[in-house]
């Protein structure tokens, strides 16, 4: 389909003996939000590296915005938040931000201003000027989130965004992601929060090295005749365990 930002085919991943992705076929659509869900070790960064070219798949192809990955020119149209934080902690929030910023092209005299706007999306304005190393946990994470917020990348790929973040704050991050979502972008998210499965417009749920469900999180409840994605999750790990 034309309007698949991301599409893996019939990709297979292994490490030693353990196949990981067995012929897994998933796709994101332009300007919809897709949560990846599954126990851990059941693949979803696997996944997200695959669609990156950060890892290579041992058969089958991934691609973003129709290119083959892995794929130099795509990288700079979209965001990542890998799950584990990638900062200097030596420097303060608002150079690591301008470093990154310089690195995705961001014109100079625009670039005070994006800060400012992905600083306050997760209220990390008035610690800005910190250095990193005496940032908490949550505050790391919340770093990490608006790096790949800056310059509203068209693609948004975050892997564990929320992890020690307090809910309210949460919730806010979700309503922007949603308001994202409204302006066109394309947000794919891996969570083991299940409330926040019910916030996606589409869940695709990894178990057994392949997606065994993948719909809207209301279509896949009543699938399972359930209430919540929790349920479903329970259910589906039931069936194959
Ligand atoms: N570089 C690697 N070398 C060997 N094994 C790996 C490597 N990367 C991942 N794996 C294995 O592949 C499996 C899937 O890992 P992956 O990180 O994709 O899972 P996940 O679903 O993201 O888990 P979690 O929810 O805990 O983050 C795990 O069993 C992991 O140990």
């Amino acid at each position: 389909m034309t309007n698949d930002i991301i599409r893996l085919t019939q990709v297979t991943k292994q490490y030693g003996q353990q196949v990981v992705l067995d012929a897994v076929d998933f796709s994101v659509h332009q300007g919809e939000i897709v949560g990846l869900i599954g126990p851990s070790g059941a693949g979803k960064s696997t996944i997200i590296k695959i669609a990156l070219g950060m890892e290579i798949a041992d058969a089958g192809q991934a691609t973003v915005f129709t290119k083959v990955m892995p794929n130099r020119k795509v990288l700079g149209q979209l965001g990542y938040m890998a799950q584990s934080d990638a900062l200097y902690e030596q420097l303060t929030a608002r150079e690591n931000l301008q470093f990154f910023a310089e690195m995705k092209g961001i014109p100079r005299q625009k670039i005070a201003g994006e800060i400012q706007r992905v600083a306050t999306i997760v209220a990390l304005t008035s610690d800005l000027d910190k250095r990193v190393s005496g940032y908490s946990g949550g505050m790391k994470r919340r770093l990490s989130l608006t790096i790949a917020f800056l310059g509203n990348p068209s693609l948004v790929i975050l892997d564990e965004p929320t992890v020690g973040i307090d809910p309210a704050l949460r919730r806010q991050i979700w309503t922007e992601l949603q308001h994202m979502r409204d302006q066109g972008q394309t947000i794919l998210v891996t969570t083991h929060v299940m409330d926040e499965a019910e916030l996606v417009d589409r869940v695709a749920l990894l178990l057994g090295g392949a997606v065994i469900a993948n719909d809207a999180p209301k279509v896949l409840e009543a699938e399972y005749g359930v209430n919540s994605i929790e349920d479903v999750f329970l259910k589906a790990e039931g069936v194959k365990g």
